[in-house]
């Protein structure tokens, strides 16, 4: 069966502060989303892309569009009820520096025997500790830690079963697959470049203008 893509764009974007949702944020002279859509759209195997979107935005050509929720993965869970394909791609319209070879790579880690997710994530370069009341309690294994990215693949049925869970346990959850998980499903790492990165604040919205401004994803 043919893979579909859902984009979550229904954030507000707090955290960059820029004048409308992050999603449309301008990046390189471009709304944020079209960067993401660039790449699925690049990418013969997906067969369909719904975008979860903020109240008052339009689906982008080609798409189907569906009004995202309160939080991310009610988002996800709104895309999902909008789509037929399997597997599903879930990827962030805040993350643009999406590739075709990302895409490709996921989806074929997915396809292999016993894998219900297999998701975007760079190794953990720099050392992790955690801490309590601002004192370091312990520092982490980094050889084993990894940094998650968007894309995420899913078996339909893993995703399907991961999100008919209740409204309050979707919010706590920062990434589809941690669902998947906490369900007993095997989720396979695919690594990936730590350049394919997430725009939360001002800053990162820099470091991707450079980056996509010096790539030839921006010549016409
Ligand atoms: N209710 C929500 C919240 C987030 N997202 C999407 O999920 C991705 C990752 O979320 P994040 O970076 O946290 O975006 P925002 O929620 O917009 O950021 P902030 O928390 O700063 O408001 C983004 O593409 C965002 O548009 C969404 O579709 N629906
Ligand atoms: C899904 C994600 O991009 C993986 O790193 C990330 O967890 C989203 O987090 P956010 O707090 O919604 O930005």
């Amino acid at each position: 069966m043919t893979a579909s893509a859902l984009i979550v764009a229904a954030g507000r974007g707090e955290r960059l502060g820029s004048d409308r949702p992050k999603a449309f944020a301008v990046l390189a002279g471009r709304p944020m989303l079209e960067w993401a859509l660039d790449a699925l759209r690049d990418s013969p195997q997906i067969g369909e892309i719904v975008v979860a979107l903020p109240e008052g935005y339009d689906a982008p050509d080609g798409c189907i569009g569906v009004r995202g929720g309160a939080e991310r993965s009610h988002s996800v869970r709104a895309a999902l009820a909008a789509s037929t394909g399997d597997p599903i791609l879930v990827q962030d319209a805040a993350r643009p520096m999406l590739t075709p070879e990302i895409v490709a790579s996921c989806l074929a880690a997915v396809a292999q025997d016993g894998v219900d997710a297999a998701i975007a994530a760079a190794p953990v370069t720099d050392t992790i500790k955690e801490a309590a009341g601002g004192d370091v309690v312990r520092t982490l294994d980094r050889s084993v830690l990894w940094a998650v990215q968007t894309p995420q693949v899913f078996r339909r049925a893993a995703l399907e079963a991961a999100l008919s869970q209740p409204d309050e346990v979707l919010a706590a959850a920062t990434d589809d697959a941690s669902l998947v998980e906490a369900a007993g499903g095997t989720v396979r790492v695919v690594p990936t470049p730590a350049s394919n990165l997430k725009v939360t604040t001002p800053h990162d919205l820099e470091i991707a203008e450079l980056l996509l401004r010096s790539s030839t994803r921006n010549t016409p």
